[in-house]
Protein backbone atom coordinates (compact mmCIF):
# COMPACT_ATOMS: atom_id res chain seq x y z
CA UNK A 1 0.00 0.00 0.00
CA UNK A 2 1.31 3.55 -1.08
CA UNK A 3 2.14 5.75 2.10
CA UNK A 4 2.07 9.43 2.20
CA UNK A 5 5.39 11.29 3.54
CA UNK A 6 4.29 14.67 4.17
CA UNK A 7 6.85 17.74 3.60
CA UNK A 8 5.66 20.65 4.62
CA UNK A 9 7.84 23.82 4.40
CA UNK A 10 7.13 26.32 7.43
CA UNK A 11 7.02 30.22 6.06
CA UNK A 12 7.28 33.23 8.26
CA UNK A 13 6.04 32.69 11.83
CA UNK A 14 5.81 29.07 11.54
CA UNK A 15 9.33 27.49 12.35
CA UNK A 16 8.76 23.97 13.83
CA UNK A 17 5.90 21.86 14.26
CA UNK A 18 4.50 21.03 17.54
CA UNK A 19 2.04 18.01 17.24
CA UNK A 20 4.65 15.79 15.82
CA UNK A 21 5.28 12.95 17.68
CA UNK A 22 8.56 11.45 18.21
CA UNK A 23 10.23 14.65 17.26
CA UNK A 24 14.06 15.01 16.08
CA UNK A 25 15.97 17.75 13.96
CA UNK A 26 18.63 16.01 11.11
CA UNK A 27 20.92 17.71 9.46
CA UNK A 28 20.44 16.50 5.84
CA UNK A 29 23.20 17.26 3.17
CA UNK A 30 22.28 18.02 -0.39
CA UNK A 31 24.64 18.18 -3.56
CA UNK A 32 22.84 21.73 -4.36
CA UNK A 33 23.94 23.34 -1.17
CA UNK A 34 22.77 24.02 2.47
CA UNK A 35 19.18 23.86 2.82
CA UNK A 36 17.50 26.27 5.30
CA UNK A 37 18.07 24.53 7.94
CA UNK A 38 18.16 20.89 9.36
CA UNK A 39 14.45 19.13 8.92
CA UNK A 40 11.93 18.32 11.35
CA UNK A 41 11.19 14.61 11.24
CA UNK A 42 8.60 12.76 13.27
CA UNK A 43 4.71 11.65 13.04
CA UNK A 44 0.53 12.31 13.48
CA UNK A 45 -1.46 9.39 13.33
CA UNK A 46 1.26 6.82 12.05
CA UNK A 47 1.87 9.34 9.21
CA UNK A 48 5.39 10.61 8.38
CA UNK A 49 5.96 14.78 8.20
CA UNK A 50 9.89 16.19 7.39
CA UNK A 51 9.09 19.87 8.60
CA UNK A 52 11.27 22.50 6.93
CA UNK A 53 11.62 25.78 8.07
CA UNK A 54 11.71 27.93 4.83
CA UNK A 55 13.60 30.95 6.42
CA UNK A 56 15.50 29.13 9.28
CA UNK A 57 14.94 28.83 13.05
CA UNK A 58 15.38 32.46 14.24
CA UNK A 59 14.40 33.66 10.75
CA UNK A 60 18.00 34.34 9.76
CA UNK A 61 17.84 33.71 5.86
CA UNK A 62 15.90 36.49 3.83
CA UNK A 63 13.78 35.38 0.93
CA UNK A 64 16.39 36.32 -1.89
CA UNK A 65 18.94 34.36 -0.30
CA UNK A 66 16.72 31.30 0.07
CA UNK A 67 18.56 27.92 -1.08
CA UNK A 68 15.13 26.53 -2.76
CA UNK A 69 17.02 23.56 -4.82
CA UNK A 70 18.35 22.10 -1.74
CA UNK A 71 14.85 22.50 0.14
CA UNK A 72 13.52 21.03 -2.49
CA UNK A 73 16.16 18.52 -3.10
CA UNK A 74 16.30 17.32 0.91
CA UNK A 75 12.41 16.50 1.04
CA UNK A 76 12.70 13.93 -2.19
CA UNK A 77 15.42 12.39 -1.02
CA UNK A 78 14.20 12.00 2.57
CA UNK A 79 11.00 9.87 1.04
CA UNK A 80 8.36 13.19 0.69
CA UNK A 81 5.45 12.52 -1.52
CA UNK A 82 3.63 15.22 -1.41
CA UNK A 83 4.69 18.76 -0.39
CA UNK A 84 2.56 21.21 1.73
CA UNK A 85 4.00 24.88 2.12
CA UNK A 86 2.66 27.56 4.20
CA UNK A 87 3.14 31.59 3.37
CA UNK A 88 2.79 34.50 4.46
CA UNK A 89 0.91 36.80 1.97
CA UNK A 90 0.16 40.22 1.36
CA UNK A 91 -3.71 40.74 0.06
CA UNK A 92 -4.23 42.90 -3.32
CA UNK A 93 -7.91 42.44 -2.78
CA UNK A 94 -10.16 44.20 -0.45
CA UNK A 95 -12.16 40.96 0.19
CA UNK A 96 -8.58 38.66 1.47
CA UNK A 97 -8.61 40.33 4.56
CA UNK A 98 -5.65 40.02 7.05
CA UNK A 99 -6.48 36.98 9.15
CA UNK A 100 -7.69 35.02 5.84
CA UNK A 101 -6.32 32.26 4.54
CA UNK A 102 -6.05 31.58 0.97
CA UNK A 103 -5.07 28.27 -1.03
CA UNK A 104 -3.17 29.51 -4.21
CA UNK A 105 -3.82 27.70 -7.49
CA UNK A 106 -1.48 30.04 -9.85
CA UNK A 107 1.71 32.03 -9.49
CA UNK A 108 3.45 34.90 -11.37
CA UNK A 109 7.27 34.62 -11.12
CA UNK A 110 8.53 37.88 -10.91
CA UNK A 111 11.92 36.78 -9.07
CA UNK A 112 15.23 37.50 -10.97
CA UNK A 113 18.56 35.73 -10.47
CA UNK A 114 17.27 32.81 -8.10
CA UNK A 115 18.33 29.28 -9.08
CA UNK A 116 14.86 28.26 -10.10
CA UNK A 117 15.54 24.77 -11.90
CA UNK A 118 17.43 21.43 -11.27
CA UNK A 119 18.45 20.91 -14.76
CA UNK A 120 21.40 22.50 -16.00
CA UNK A 121 23.87 21.68 -18.66
CA UNK A 122 24.25 18.04 -18.92
CA UNK A 123 20.70 17.41 -18.64
CA UNK A 124 17.85 20.03 -20.10
CA UNK A 125 13.99 18.92 -19.09
CA UNK A 126 10.53 21.03 -19.59
CA UNK A 127 7.87 19.74 -17.33
CA UNK A 128 4.80 21.24 -17.75
CA UNK A 129 3.49 24.41 -14.95
CA UNK A 130 0.02 24.96 -16.66
CA UNK A 131 -1.20 24.00 -13.24
CA UNK A 132 1.47 24.67 -10.47
CA UNK A 133 -0.41 23.07 -7.52
CA UNK A 134 -1.64 19.96 -6.93
CA UNK A 135 -5.29 19.85 -6.81
CA UNK A 136 -5.74 16.89 -4.04
CA UNK A 137 -3.83 18.54 -2.00
CA UNK A 138 -4.69 22.29 -2.15
CA UNK A 139 -8.41 20.82 -1.80
CA UNK A 140 -7.29 18.97 1.64
CA UNK A 141 -5.35 22.23 2.90
CA UNK A 142 -8.95 24.18 2.31
CA UNK A 143 -11.10 22.11 3.84
CA UNK A 144 -8.83 21.52 6.74
CA UNK A 145 -7.89 24.79 6.73
CA UNK A 146 -11.72 25.67 7.18
CA UNK A 147 -12.27 22.77 10.06
CA UNK A 148 -9.54 24.95 12.04
CA UNK A 149 -11.87 27.74 11.99
CA UNK A 150 -10.27 29.76 9.11
CA UNK A 151 -11.85 31.66 6.53
CA UNK A 152 -10.59 30.18 3.40
CA UNK A 153 -10.30 31.52 -0.18
CA UNK A 154 -10.41 28.53 -2.73
CA UNK A 155 -7.71 29.48 -5.49
CA UNK A 156 -5.94 32.69 -6.02
CA UNK A 157 -2.79 33.84 -8.15
CA UNK A 158 0.42 34.81 -6.44
CA UNK A 159 2.48 37.01 -7.64
CA UNK A 160 6.24 36.12 -6.68
CA UNK A 161 8.03 39.56 -6.34
CA UNK A 162 12.02 39.35 -5.94
CA UNK A 163 11.89 41.29 -2.30
CA UNK A 164 13.81 41.59 0.18
CA UNK A 165 12.20 45.37 -0.35
CA UNK A 166 8.14 45.47 -0.18
CA UNK A 167 6.65 46.70 -3.59
CA UNK A 168 6.11 50.11 -4.60
CA UNK A 169 2.82 51.60 -4.72
CA UNK A 170 3.14 51.70 -8.60
CA UNK A 171 4.08 47.79 -8.43
CA UNK A 172 1.31 46.74 -6.14
CA UNK A 173 -1.54 48.45 -8.40
CA UNK A 174 0.11 47.13 -11.42
CA UNK A 175 0.09 43.87 -10.18
CA UNK A 176 -4.21 44.24 -9.12
CA UNK A 177 -4.74 45.39 -12.48
CA UNK A 178 -2.86 41.99 -13.35
CA UNK A 179 -5.58 39.83 -11.24
CA UNK A 180 -3.21 38.87 -8.72
CA UNK A 181 -4.93 38.29 -5.31
CA UNK A 182 -1.91 38.11 -3.02
CA UNK A 183 1.43 38.90 -2.99
CA UNK A 184 5.02 37.19 -1.16
CA UNK A 185 8.42 36.80 -2.11
CA UNK A 186 8.99 32.94 -1.70
CA UNK A 187 6.80 30.18 -3.29
CA UNK A 188 8.78 31.08 -6.94
CA UNK A 189 11.43 29.28 -7.66
CA UNK A 190 10.11 26.40 -4.62
CA UNK A 191 6.89 25.89 -6.52
CA UNK A 192 8.69 24.74 -10.18
CA UNK A 193 11.33 23.05 -8.13
CA UNK A 194 8.63 20.96 -6.73
CA UNK A 195 7.28 20.52 -9.91
CA UNK A 196 10.64 19.44 -11.72
CA UNK A 197 11.01 17.23 -7.98
CA UNK A 198 8.09 15.07 -8.92
CA UNK A 199 6.68 16.48 -5.87
CA UNK A 200 2.75 17.12 -5.70
CA UNK A 201 2.60 21.00 -4.12
CA UNK A 202 0.27 22.97 -2.55
CA UNK A 203 0.59 26.60 -0.81
CA UNK A 204 -1.50 27.54 2.02
CA UNK A 205 -1.27 31.26 2.32
CA UNK A 206 -1.94 33.51 5.39
CA UNK A 207 -2.96 36.98 4.53
CA UNK A 208 -0.97 39.75 6.62
CA UNK A 209 -1.66 42.62 5.50
CA UNK A 210 -3.34 44.29 2.58
CA UNK A 211 -0.49 45.40 0.54
CA UNK A 212 0.65 49.27 0.23
CA UNK A 213 -2.30 49.89 -2.78
CA UNK A 214 -5.16 49.96 0.36
CA UNK A 215 -5.67 53.28 1.75
CA UNK A 216 -4.02 53.87 4.63
CA UNK A 217 -2.37 50.43 4.85
CA UNK A 218 2.01 50.58 3.94
CA UNK A 219 3.36 47.56 5.24
CA UNK A 220 5.64 47.02 7.91
CA UNK A 221 7.30 43.30 9.51
CA UNK A 222 6.10 44.66 13.17
CA UNK A 223 2.17 44.48 11.59
CA UNK A 224 2.96 41.58 9.63
CA UNK A 225 4.17 39.68 12.68
CA UNK A 226 1.12 40.77 15.26
CA UNK A 227 -1.23 38.97 12.49
CA UNK A 228 1.29 36.02 12.13
CA UNK A 229 1.43 35.39 15.78
CA UNK A 230 -2.42 35.67 15.82
CA UNK A 231 -3.51 32.95 12.92
CA UNK A 232 -0.17 30.75 13.33
CA UNK A 233 -2.13 28.46 15.50
CA UNK A 234 -5.00 27.84 12.79
CA UNK A 235 -1.74 26.81 10.45
CA UNK A 236 -0.36 24.65 13.05
CA UNK A 237 -4.37 22.86 13.60
CA UNK A 238 -4.68 23.06 9.57
CA UNK A 239 -1.69 21.15 9.06
CA UNK A 240 -2.33 18.27 11.67
CA UNK A 241 -5.92 18.05 10.35
CA UNK A 242 -4.82 17.67 7.18
CA UNK A 243 -2.78 14.85 8.14
CA UNK A 244 -4.94 13.00 10.21
CA UNK A 245 -7.98 12.99 7.33
CA UNK A 246 -5.73 11.64 5.10
CA UNK A 247 -7.09 8.66 3.18
CA UNK A 248 -4.92 5.61 4.34
CA UNK A 249 -3.80 4.31 0.96
CA UNK A 250 -1.70 6.89 -1.42
CA UNK A 251 -3.40 6.76 -4.76
CA UNK A 252 -0.86 8.11 -7.64
CA UNK A 253 -0.68 11.51 -8.80
CA UNK A 254 0.32 12.32 -12.75
CA UNK A 255 2.75 14.47 -10.83
CA UNK A 256 4.58 11.71 -9.66
CA UNK A 257 5.69 10.79 -12.77
CA UNK A 258 5.84 14.66 -14.57
CA UNK A 259 9.01 13.55 -15.89
CA UNK A 260 8.49 10.59 -18.07
CA UNK A 261 7.56 13.00 -20.45
CA UNK A 262 10.21 16.01 -19.37
CA UNK A 263 13.64 15.08 -20.03
CA UNK A 264 15.26 15.73 -23.92
CA UNK A 265 19.10 15.37 -23.66
CA UNK A 266 19.72 11.63 -25.51
CA UNK A 267 21.41 9.57 -22.77
CA UNK A 268 24.54 9.71 -24.70
CA UNK A 269 24.59 13.59 -24.11
CA UNK A 270 24.20 13.67 -20.03
CA UNK A 271 26.82 14.83 -18.43
CA UNK A 272 27.41 11.99 -15.53
CA UNK A 273 28.14 14.61 -12.68
CA UNK A 274 25.03 16.80 -13.85
CA UNK A 275 23.36 13.54 -12.98
CA UNK A 276 24.95 12.56 -9.86
CA UNK A 277 23.77 16.14 -8.63
CA UNK A 278 20.19 15.10 -9.74
CA UNK A 279 20.27 11.65 -7.97
CA UNK A 280 17.27 12.32 -5.96
CA UNK A 281 15.10 14.52 -8.32
CA UNK A 282 15.35 11.66 -11.44
CA UNK A 283 16.00 8.78 -8.71
CA UNK A 284 12.42 6.84 -10.06
CA UNK A 285 12.90 8.13 -13.31
CA UNK A 286 16.80 7.09 -13.92
CA UNK A 287 16.01 4.14 -11.49
CA UNK A 288 18.90 4.96 -9.25
C1 LIG B 1 7.90 38.71 7.26
S1 LIG B 1 7.18 39.59 5.95
C2 LIG B 1 7.94 39.14 4.42
C3 LIG B 1 8.30 37.68 4.27
O1 LIG B 1 7.15 36.88 4.63
C4 LIG B 1 6.87 36.00 3.56
O2 LIG B 1 7.65 34.85 3.75
P1 LIG B 1 7.08 33.36 3.65
O3 LIG B 1 6.50 33.20 2.27
O4 LIG B 1 8.25 32.47 3.86
O5 LIG B 1 6.02 33.22 4.72
C5 LIG B 1 7.31 36.80 2.34
O6 LIG B 1 7.43 36.00 1.19
C6 LIG B 1 8.59 37.41 2.81
O7 LIG B 1 9.67 36.51 2.71
N1 LIG C 1 2.78 42.78 1.38
C1 LIG C 1 3.65 41.79 1.21
N2 LIG C 1 4.47 41.79 0.14
C2 LIG C 1 5.36 40.77 -0.04
N3 LIG C 1 5.48 39.74 0.79
C3 LIG C 1 4.69 39.70 1.86
N4 LIG C 1 4.58 38.81 2.85
C4 LIG C 1 3.62 39.23 3.68
N5 LIG C 1 3.10 40.40 3.27
C5 LIG C 1 3.75 40.72 2.11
Amino acid sequence: MAAWKIGIIGGSGLYALDALEDPRWLAVESPWGAASDAVLTGSITGVELVFLPRHGRGHPIPPHMINARANIDVLKRLGCTDVLAVSAVGSLRQDHAPGDFVVVDQFIDRTRGRASTFFETGMAAHVPMADPVCPRLAGMAAAAARAAGAVVHDGGTYLAMEGPQFSTRAESRLYRSWGCDVIGMTACPEAKLAREAELPYALLAMVTDYDCWHEGDDVDVAAIVRVMAANAEIARAAIAGLVRALPAERMASPIDTVLDTALITAPGARDPAMLTKLSAVLARTLGH
